[in-house]
């Protein structure tokens, strides 16, 4: 079991965008990191500043990362998220809407901290990303799950610093198995990574009848 609790508290609107805008600067701040070229004694400057920084935050520390009052769709809660989250300084974030064809859709751009091969994206990134997206795809056709099987087939590399899209939509629902595929195109709206993949429903979550 892990040691994060399960209860959330709920941001409300006005903390929810404090603490996204502040994200956002966090992000900039990793991205600064991996360039700079500040110099030795610029960066441990900066090193002890931010130290500082890191304390005032944690003097108000949650014991599990917080969710917003349900949206639309119950899965935009997670204001948490790595892939999707706007409070997540390590997110994109990757914003994604569920047609009412039931396809996920988003658009993103990677910055240089996701570089796997020089000037292209990490192929974990890349799957850490279709993860979440044929997710929400299986979530939307009503059966949610957790990933029992991903496969990622990269087709040609996925280049950064430009708007990327991914599309997922779910193929087919068998009991508490979801199954879905989703793709990654370039700019060029060439297909860069697809995947397939199958969610599981645990059985612990299944309403018993
Ligand atoms: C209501 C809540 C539901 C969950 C919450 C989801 C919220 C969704 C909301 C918003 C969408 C957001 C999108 C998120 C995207 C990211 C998701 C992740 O990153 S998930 C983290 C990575 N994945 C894991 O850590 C899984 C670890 N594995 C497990 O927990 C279990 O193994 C699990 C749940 C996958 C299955 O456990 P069992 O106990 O429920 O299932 P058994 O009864 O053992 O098996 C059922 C059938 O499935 C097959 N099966 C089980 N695991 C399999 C596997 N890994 N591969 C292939 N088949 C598997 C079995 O052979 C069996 O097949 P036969 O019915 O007999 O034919």
């Amino acid at each position: 079991m892990s040691g994060i609790p399960m209860e959330r508290p709920l941001l409300g609107e006005d903390e929810a965008a404090a603490l996204s805008a502040l994200a956002a600067r966090v992000r900039e701040l990793a991205e600064a990191t991996v360039l700079t070229a500040v110099g030795t004694a610029e960066a441990a400057a900066v090193a002890a500043e931010i130290e500082a920084l890191t304390a005032r935050l944690a003097a108000g520390r949650r014991d599990a990362p917080p969710f917003v009052p349900s949206g639309e769709r119950r899965m935009d809660r997670q204001i948490g998220n790595p892939v999707t989250g706007a409070l997540n300084p390590l997110a994109p974030p990757v914003e994604l809407t569920v047609g009412s064809d039931g396809i996920v859709r988003g658009e993103f751009t990677l910055s240089t901290v996701y570089e796997g091969p020089p000037s292209y994206v990490h192929g974990g990134v890349s799957a850490m990303v279709l993860d979440q997206v044929l997710g929400m795809a299986a979530a939307a056709s009503g059966t949610p799950g957790m990933t029992a099987t991903l496969e990622t087939r990269y087709r040609r590399p996925t280049p950064l610093g430009v708007p990327l899209s991914v599309e997922a939509k779910a193929s087919r629902v068998e009991g508490r198995k979801v199954y879905a595929s989703g793709t990654i195109c370039g700019p060029d709206g060439r297909v860069t990574v697809e995947a397939t993949a199958m969610f599981i429903m645990p059985q612990r979550f299944v309403p018993h009848s």
